[in-house]
This record gives C-alpha cells, sequence and structure tokens, in this order.
C-alpha cells in the first residue's frame, strides 16, 4: 500500500508541555488507522496539525507527496484531506438534508446558508449521502434534535460530501450511547470503504478500535509509543496498564 500522509519529526511545545515530541508516521493508503493514548498524550494536536488548524514548531507533514505545512484549513480540505470533531459542528437548527446540502454546495463553492435544497443537483447528491449513512429517515428532523448516535454520523456525512480521500475523525463514537455504539461504527466503516476513504480516527473504546482498525498508533506524551495491528497492539501488557487500564488477571474493557 502506497504512502497518503507522512509526518516526520513533529514537534509542538505549549509552554513546558510537548504536544509533539518527535512524531513519525505514515497514513497508508485506504487503511483505517486508531490513534489511543491517555488525555493530554497529543492525539488531537495531530489531527489539528494534518488539517491546518496548528502548526507544528518543527517536522513536515505530507500528503501525496505534497508539503501541507503552512497551508490554510480549506486548501487543505481541497487537497482532499477532510477532518470531523469531537463536537459535531452541524447548523442545530437546520434538517439533516438541508446540512448535507449545505456541505456539497460549500464543496462547489456556493457558501450562502439559504436554500441549498433548491439546486436539484446539491439535493440529489445530499440525498444520495444521507442514504449511504441510512440516514433518510432523520433527513427531514433539525439536527439539535437527534440523538449523538445519528448527530455524529450526519456530522461525518457531511465531512463525506467533501469527497476526502483522507479523513480525521476526533473520537467519533465520544458521547453516544453504548447500546448504538457498534452500529454507528459499523455504519461509518461501510460508508468509508466503500467509498475508498483513508481514515485516521482518534478512540477511547477500545472494542470499537478491534472491530475496525487495521493499525494501531498508541500516542503518550507527544511521541508514539507503539504501531501495529490491533490483535498485537491491544494485547500489549504495557498498553494494557497505561492506555487501556487493565490490571494483570482482569478482564479487558474500554477505557473511558
Ligand atoms: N492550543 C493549545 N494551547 C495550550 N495547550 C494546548 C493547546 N492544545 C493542546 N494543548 C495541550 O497539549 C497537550 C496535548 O493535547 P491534546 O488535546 O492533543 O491531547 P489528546 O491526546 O487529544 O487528549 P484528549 O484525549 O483529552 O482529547 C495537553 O496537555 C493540552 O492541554
Amino acid at each position: 500500500m502506497s504512502v497518503l500522509l507522512s509526518a516526520q519529526d513533529l514537534w509542538l511545545a505549549f509552554g513546558g508541555v510537548k504536544a509533539a515530541d518527535g512524531i513519525n508516521l505514515d497514513v497508508l493508503e485506504r487503511e483505517f488507522l486508531a490513534i489511543i493514548g491517555p488525555n493530554g498524550a497529543g492525539k488531537t494536536t495531530f489531527i489539528n496539525m494534518s488539517t491546518g488548524y496548528l502548526r507544528p514548531q518543527a517536522g513536515s507533514i505530507t500528503y501525496r507527496g505534497r508539503q501541507v505545512l503552512g497551508m490554510k484549513p480549506r486548501d487543505i480540505v481541497r487537497m482532499g484531506i477532510a477532518r470531523s470533531f469531537q463536537l459535531p459542528q452541524l447548523f442545530t437548527e437546520h434538517t439533516v438534508l438541508e446540512n448535507a446540502a449545505l456541505a456539497v454546495a460549500a464543496r462547489e463553492g456556493v457558501f450562502s446558508i439559504f436554500r441549498p435544497l433548491l439546486r436539484p443537483a446539491f439535493r440529489e447528491e445530499a440525498e444520495d449521502l444521507l442514504n449511504r449513512f441510512g440516514l433518510m429517515p432523520n433527513a427531514h428532523q433539525r439536527a439539535d434534535a437527534l440523538n449523538e448516535g445519528t448527530r455524529k454520523l450526519a456530522d461525518i456525512a457531511m465531512a463525506v460530501a467533501m469527497r476526502p480521500q483522507l479523513l480525521l475523525m476526533d473520537e467519533p463514537t465520544s458521547g453516544v450511547a453504548a447500546a448504538d455504539k457498534m452500529a454507528v461504527v459499523e455504519t461509518l466503516a461501510r460508508v468509508l470503504r466503500d467509498a475508498g476513504v483513508t481514515a485516521v480516527f482518534v478512540e477511547h473504546d477500545m472494542d470499537v478500535v478491534a472491530r475496525i482498525a487495521d493499525r494501531v498508533a498508541v500516542w503518550g506524551q507527544g511521541r508514539i509509543a507503539a504501531l501495529g495491528p490491533p490483535e498485537q497492539v491491544l494485547s500489549d501488557p504495557v498498553v494494557q496498564r497505561e492506555v487501556i487500564g487493565i490490571r494483570p488477571g482482569e478482564a479487558p474493557h474500554a477505557a473511558a
């Protein structure tokens, strides 16, 4: 598999806190790469640096060989890298279908938040997007009326409307009810795999990681402490003790 995104020697400190302390990582085309690690390890910082929201003090990030650092977030989106945030970024007073149409319109350079559904091409594409995510039953609900799992899917659908080749997701299942979590994850994985999208996602639930990740990167104090397939990384005693919170002899459980 070829390298899509390559981070080299990333370094960023906030005062005395080293949020990135020599990050080297290649993201491979079409893989699902999970990022796990304790709070404050620098996971979100990596996503922020890769999408133009933060600039490292040293190092480089290339996407298909092109330097990403110094580019504005919207120009990075145009290159094919989209993201979702820990908190969904939907227009809460608009319906799910309007939100999807707004995202399609924004991709086409039309930024009016008024009546994106009046354009048949935008509406059709928005409906197709919602269909793929199983969201048509929610099409006419306002975003602020959705449960968290549906809201997360709608938010990620908006990122997918950008037609990314690489999607970075910050905690796609945070706040989702335990009973809904696997259904949300299965939908997400199916849509992204069908579209050939490479995914990098920060995740605290190890069941989710084990279910959909091809590789797992373990973050610790601004560094990558371990990297490999989930069956190897998640059974590592140090990862179990320091990241997952399992003591010897205990059954595995999802971290908070
Ligand atoms: N803009 C900022 N200004 C100051 N400190 C920051 C900033 N962004 C991140 N930090 C600090 O950098 C460290 C890494 O933060 P980051 O959000 O990347 O961690 P994380 O692994 O994503 O944590 P969590 O799992 O809690 O979301 C933390 O100590 C955080 O407080």
